[in-house]
């Protein structure tokens, strides 16, 4: 059978206990008087106004001021026949909030207090005399080995986080240097949540006092003057209790999910008393700021103005946001849980003292509802989430596998993409290699044909004026004397001769060159002689054209040179000049 239902919906004002703790060595050593009177039948805890100090300079009227909590422990004289134990702190309230766990409930508990107050002892204790947190995982287990709710599955899980500088770490992580800080998510569903933080399946008391202990070891403490180890962070134990039963009678599932915190802030303190400097300074600078945040949040839901608004949207706005601490514990103070404050007091500070039990006083004003965190599921409708689980569970094994595929695909393309890459900068490479070597060759090749151009040019020139020469010439041809009587050289038809410089004498009359006449055979008549003016220029024209044409040619034959040079190279184009 489940346990008997809970009420759904519980509104009630958050628990506030105090408790005084024994002197230390170092009070005890100053001979420190003692301003706490409690009377535990009553829960009137009084705070005495010191005796005035004669030698001190600043005088200040004190007086004796009295609250009522919940609850006040006696922790101060062991000989006292009230003396509050490690056992009766948990026995007064933490196994109240422990079955509120079983019922569905989350809950928070929190200690308050200055620096070396007794926080630390009082929610973790030592190993001795162990306080809250261990008392309510140990006893967890018991309850689940010795009276487990028949049909019922029990899931623990437990978390370990500290709040220090402003940042989240994880104290269940291994610790990395730089510390790595975990960021705070909120969520419709789930509330404020620390993103990615160590939640670690726990089956036994065992394997929570392991945890504990590592948690423990790498918690932010140091030496103050106030405290030898002092905590310089808030610390957030959290257990997760997931209950589910099942009824064999009505084939239902009842889910029932409960988050039991267990909060140890850091002290607040002075920067005189604790002589903090450097770093400790700014650890306290900013475990102040927190807990003044905190101060504020707690005033602003013990408002009563917003506790009479009765649904309606209060003016102030709760500064949950300001602060890391504040926003982390905002559904413990103002939401769904039940909360306890144990405001943890020394016997001998006057100021300090006062300002926790002002605290305390506003905090018990807070009301949160708390209600059960529960689901109902009949056979059929679990079945119908069983299966819209594997469809998603399919689709996301679906999307998986094409983003694998996808994966491989572009890991392929990617190497195929870098083999091209590296054979074209392979062939790029060759081609230089070979434009280079062809450079090279040609260069080569123009300077052994340079000799040969040269040469050729000069030939070219040679014909061009012989050409022009000739042209001339022929133009105007040389005219000759006319010739002496009995001259040797003359004969009778009035030809010449040539010598040997010129043509070649024809002593046999054969055809020689261009006959020459005298003045007056020139100007008489010339049908006799065979050559007239009229043939001479025709000759000339001939020649003219002739020449013209061997200077296209000449022109032609020069510009094939050049297109074949540049096709071929210079001895390629020779080969095709002396081929054609
Ligand atoms: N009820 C108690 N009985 C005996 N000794 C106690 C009690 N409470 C605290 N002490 C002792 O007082 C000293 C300071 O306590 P503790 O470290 O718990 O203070 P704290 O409030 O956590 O300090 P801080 O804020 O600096 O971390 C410790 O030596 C602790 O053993």
């Amino acid at each position: 059978m489940l346990a008997p239902p809970p009420m759904l919906d519980d509104a009630g004002n958050v628990k506030v206990v105090v408790r005084c703790r024994a002197f230390v060595r170092r009070e005890k050593e100053k001979g420190t008087q003692c301003l706490i009177r409690m009377d535990p039948a009553t829960n009137k805890t009084t705070l005495l106004a010191p005796v005035e100090d004669t030698e001190s300079s600043t005088r200040r009227a004190y007086e004796d001021k009295e609250f009522v909590f919940d609850k006040s422990f006696w922790s101060h004289d062991e000989a006292d026949p009230y003396y509050a134990h490690q056992e009766d702190v948990y026995r007064s309230f933490g196994e109240e909030f422990l079955d509120h766990n079983f019922n569905g409930y989350h809950t928070c508990i929190f200690a308050y207090g200055q620096t070396g107050s007794g926080k630390s002892y009082t929610m973790m204790g030592s190993p001795d005399n162990p306080g809250l947190i261990p008392r309510t995982c140990e006893e967890l287990f018991e309850r689940i080995r010795d009276e487990p709710t028949p049909n019922t599955s029990y899931h623990v899980q437990v978390s370990y986080f500290e709040v220090y500088n402003e940042h989240v770490r994880d104290l269940l992580a291994a610790r990395t240097s730089p510390s790595m800080y975990l960021k705070i998510r909120e969520s419709p569903k789930d509330g404020v949540y620390v993103q990615g933080l160590t939640e670690t399946e726990v089956k036994s008391y065992a394997d929570v006092e392991r945890l504990m202990r590592i948690g423990d070891s790498s918690r932010t403490t140091a030496s103050t003057k106030m405290n030898d180890t002092s905590s310089r962070s808030h610390a957030v134990f959290t257990i997760r209790l997931k209950q589910i039963t099942h009824s064999l009678l009505s084939d239902e599932t009842i889910e029932r999910t409960a988050r039991m915190r267990l909060v140890d802030l850091a002290g607040s303190e002075r920067a005189k008393s604790t002589e903090a400097t450097g770093q400790r300074l700014k650890e306290g600078g900013q475990i102040n700021k927190s807990l003044t945040t905190l101060g504020r949040v707690i005033a602003a839901l013990a408002d009563p103005k917003r506790q009479n608004s009765k649904g309606r949207r209060p003016k102030e706005v709760v500064p949950f946001r300001d602060s890391v601490l504040t926003w982390l514990l905002k559904d413990s103070l103002g939401g769904n849980s039940k909360t306890a404050m144990v405001a943890c007091i020394a016997p001998s500070d006057y100021d300090e003292t006062l300002s926790t039990l002002r605290y305390a006083d506003q905090a018990k004003r807070i009301r949160t509802r708390a209600s059960v965190n529960q689901d109902c599921m009949s056979a059929a409708q679990r079945d119908a989430q069983i299966s819209e689980m594997a469809e998603q569970i399919r689709s996301l094994q679906v999307s998986v596998n094409a983003a694998t595929i996808r994966k491989r695909e572009e890991a392929t393309e990617l190497e195929e993409y870098q083999r091209q890459v590296a054979m074209m900068q392979r062939l790029e490479e060759e081609n230089r290699m070979v434009a280079d070597s062809r450079i090279k060759a040609l260069t080569a090749e123009v300077e052994e044909l340079r000799p040969m151009n040269i040469a050729l040019r000069s030939e070219i020139d040679a014909l061009r004026r012989h050409l022009a020469l000739a042209l001339g010439e022929l133009k105007n041809p040389i005219v000759l004397p006319p010739p002496i009587p009995g001259s040797p050289e003359i004969e009778q038809d009035g030809f010449i001769r040539v010598d040997k410089r010129g043509v070649d004498l024809g002593e046999d009359g054969k055809e020689n060159s261009i006959p020459i006449h005298s003045d007056d055979e020139m100007s008489g008549d010339d049908s006799d002689s065979g050559y007239d003016e009229g043939d001479h220029d025709e000759l000339a024209q001939e020649l003219q054209i002739e020449a013209q044409d061997f200077l296209k040619d000449l022109g032609l034959f020069r510009r094939k040179v050049g297109g074949d040079v540049e096709r071929f190279g210079v001895r390629q184009a020779l080969h095709e000049i002396i081929g054609n």
